[in-house]
């Protein structure tokens, strides 16, 4: 089967800032309060995406989930390794990401649509659209700083399924949503199944992903571990969390 997205051995390095101890800073004979040292949140991950499948992106907080997805979205750059990517990519990420705070929901839907590859004519023609799915019209006028994080999201889940991506990727952001609204959206997302569009999804919700994912990859302090059939994954993810628990 074609692919949509190939990982090759792709690392993502970090700078982190640390604190040193008095002991430390003493011992050293320096004054400065902090050091810099390398961080490794994705370590030589490789695997294929492909078109049309519904992948679940599994790991616990802090396992490189976020970064793998902004990597296969193109918003980061690997420190090494290869990304390859085909068609048109929607992602919604951390809240806020493509999003103005001092424009209003209507000038953002412009802003975000053509950062999801939309042209102006495009966003016009869906405009009503976008905004009767998102359900905030009373406030589509309103700068969006002043939005709830349920109302941002509606807006920018809205606009990525009106971008008419060949792949949409979801971070973990659909669970500030209301329960009709997600449930909404899971609706649109398996219309987007039955069309063979490809989306990957992170969820912490291991019930979403059983419903909703052909295949999980599961990450573990940036490396991963598992790739293939969901129960599986996320049997794995239950061991391994039960491991850490010890
Ligand atoms: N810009 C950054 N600078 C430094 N460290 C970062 C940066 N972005 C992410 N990290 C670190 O990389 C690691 C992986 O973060 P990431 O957000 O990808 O995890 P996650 O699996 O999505 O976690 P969660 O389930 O909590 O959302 C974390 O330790 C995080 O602190």
């Amino acid at each position: 089967m074609a692919h949509i997205v190939e990982l090759e051995n792709v690392s993502k390095r970090f700078v982190i800032h640390k604190e040193k101890s008095l002991k430390e800073r003493l011992l050293n004979f320096r004054l400065s309060q902090s050091h810099k040292e390398d961080f490794y949140a994705l370590r030589d991950v490789s695997f294929d995406i492909s078109v049309g499948e519904s992948l679940g992106l599994v790991g616990h907080n802090g396992s490189g989930k976020s970064t793998l997805l902004k990597v296969i979205g193109g918003i980061l750059y690997p420190t090494t390794g290869v990304v390859r990517r085909r068609g048109r990519i929607a992602a919604l990420l951390e809240l806020g990401t493509g999003f103005h705070p001092d424009l209003t929901g209507r000038q953002n839907i412009y802003l975000n649509g053509s950062l999801m590859g939309l042209s102006r004519l495009e966003i016009e023609k869906h405009l009503e659209s976008i905004i009767d799915f998102s359900g905030i019209e009373e406030f589509i006028d309103t700068p969006v700083k002043f939005y709830s994080s349920g109302m941002y999201v509606r807006l920018a889940f809205s606009v990525a399924v009106h971008s008419d991506p060949d792949l949409l990727i979801i971070d973990e952001v659909l669970a500030v949503g209301d329960q009709p609204f997600q449930e909404k959206c899971f609706e649109r997302m398996r219309e987007f199944q039955k069309q063979g569009r490809t989306i990957v999804l992170v969820s912490h919700s291991s019930e979403q992903i059983k419903s909703f994912c052909d295949r999980v990859a599961l990450l573990h302090h940036g490396e991963l571990k598992f790739v293939g059939k969901t129960r599986q994954g996320l049997k794995m993810l239950d061991e391994l969390y039960a491991a850490e628990q010890r």
